[in-house]
């Protein structure tokens, strides 16, 4: 029971970070009533324009999120990427405010030292080789002994930023300095880990709540320099692997706790699936899900957060989802090719109104569903192939 959005009586949700998913939390919550507050490190993010205030500020600096968190006294503080000053967040729930899904969920998945260590060493769940370094020395070492090609990533990023595959020792240096450059906080530390051959690499969505673990439907995806270009709904999987992959699923989101989605991330290989890593919030791949489950992950997790049963998540159709994303940098461009797109049947468009584009940068994504995977992966390329970013 709650009352609404800006009274006494209402239930509000602080977002931390603001991008194309939390706009999709956001516009949830404000379905259930919910009063929102957006946070990113830059204006006029796409979940600012849909919640009913917003701040912008530095996500790493611990004083600056107190001081918004304290002001607006929210009910649910939700992290919406893995670059925040966690340490904050730790000390705040223990004041009393409820991190989703636990502030410790969120402070080991931060950095890939802090949860490859307790999926791997404290689980004993399966993964790629792994080693890490603080120097060029030590990852020369570490590669070493993991073998060529391996894959170097800075310890703090995400989306494939300063990660890239070293073929050969001539290549580390300039491997250890993309990752150093691309690594959110700036921390001369990455992982290296062996080059990991896999059939196929899938997400599964798995959402805690009052009603226990659900499972969505396993999301399969292609992914180009670590970023996701296209993900589908179902993968088709062996009964083992999906035996395997939830079971891996739920040891390491029973391990985090709390309520709400988390998407685990797999590697199924010719030897069995191993863990990847996992993000304690809605996943990009997980985009599809807006067309193709009853509830969309976005959904699944507001209500879970709020507390509400969800008794089952339901597959409506098999659906694909393709991303458009940006080639130099602008602040002054164009999104095009939008009828194109929303002439193909069963088609939809989320275009997310970032203000700059980057190389690399996603603006938008095409979704389709069809009575098939490939037909819905065919049409919803399709649609994105469609879309161009115009520079003025
Ligand atoms: N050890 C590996 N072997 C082979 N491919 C890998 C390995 N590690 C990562 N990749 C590829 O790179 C992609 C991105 O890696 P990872 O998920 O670790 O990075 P990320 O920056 O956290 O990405 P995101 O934030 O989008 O999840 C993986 O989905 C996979 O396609
Ligand atoms: N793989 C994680 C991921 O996709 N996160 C999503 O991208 C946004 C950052 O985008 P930006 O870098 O374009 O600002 C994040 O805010 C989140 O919505
Ligand atoms: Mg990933």
């Amino acid at each position: 029971m709650y009352g609404s959005p800006l009274t006494p009586q209402g239930r509000k949700l602080l977002l931390l970070g603001s991008g194309e998913l939390g706009k999709e939390v956001i516009m949830e919550a404000q379905r259930l009533g919910v009063e929102t507050v957006a946070v990113d490190r830059y204006a006029n993010a796409p979940a600012m324009g849909v919640a009913h205030r917003s701040y912008v500020t530095d996500m790493l600096d611990g004083d600056a999120l107190r001081r918004i968190i304290e002001e607006e006294r929210p009910h649910y503080i939700v992290p919406e990427i893995e670059a925040i000053a966690t340490d904050m967040l730790v000390e705040l729930e223990s004041e009393g405010y409820h991190v989703v899904p636990t502030a410790r969920a969120a402070r080991l998945t931060m950095d890939r030292e802090g949860i490859r260590r307790l999926a791997a060493e404290k689980l004993g769940l399966p993964t790629a080789p792994y080693r890490f370094a603080d120097s060029l020395v030590q990852l020369e070492a570490a590669a070493e002994e993991l073998g060529y090609p391996c894959v170097i990533k800075p310890i703090m990023s995400s989306s494939g930023k300063g990660q890239s595959v070293c073929r050969s020792r001539e290549e580390l240096a300039d491997c250890w300095g993309y990752a150093i450059e691309g690594g959110r906080a700036k921390k001369n530390r990455i992982i290296v880990e062996g080059f990991v051959r896999f059939q196929s690499e899938i997400t599964l969505l798995t959402v805690r709540s009052v009603s226990g673990t659900a499972f969505c439907a396993p999301i399969g995806h292609t992914q180009k320099d670590g970023d996701y270009i296209e993900s589908w709904q179902p993968h088709e999987m062996s009964k083992a692997h999906i035996r395997e992959a939830e079971q891996i699923a739920k040891t390491i989101t029973d391990e985090l706790g709390g309520y709400g989605i988390y998407g685990v991330e797999l590697f199924i290989t010719a030897d069995g699936v191993l863990f990847s890593e996992v993000s304690p919030r809605p996943h990009d791949t997980g985009m599809v899900t807006m067309v193709t489950q009853d509830l969309s992950e976005f959904a699944l997790h507001v209500r879970a957060i709020l507390g509400f049963p969800i008794p089952s998540v339901a597959l409506m159709t098999p659906g694909a989802s393709h991303t458009l994303k940006a080639d130099r940098e602008s602040a002054s461009f164009s999104v095009g090719g939008i009828e194109e797109a929303l002439s193909l049947p069963r088609t939809q468009v989320r275009l997310f109104g970032k203000p700059e584009t980057k190389p690399g940068r996603r603006m938008a994504v095409a979704l389709s569903t069809a009575s098939d995977t490939e037909t819905a992966r065919g049409i919803a390329r399709q649609a994105a192939e469609s879309l161009y970013v115009n520079y003025e």
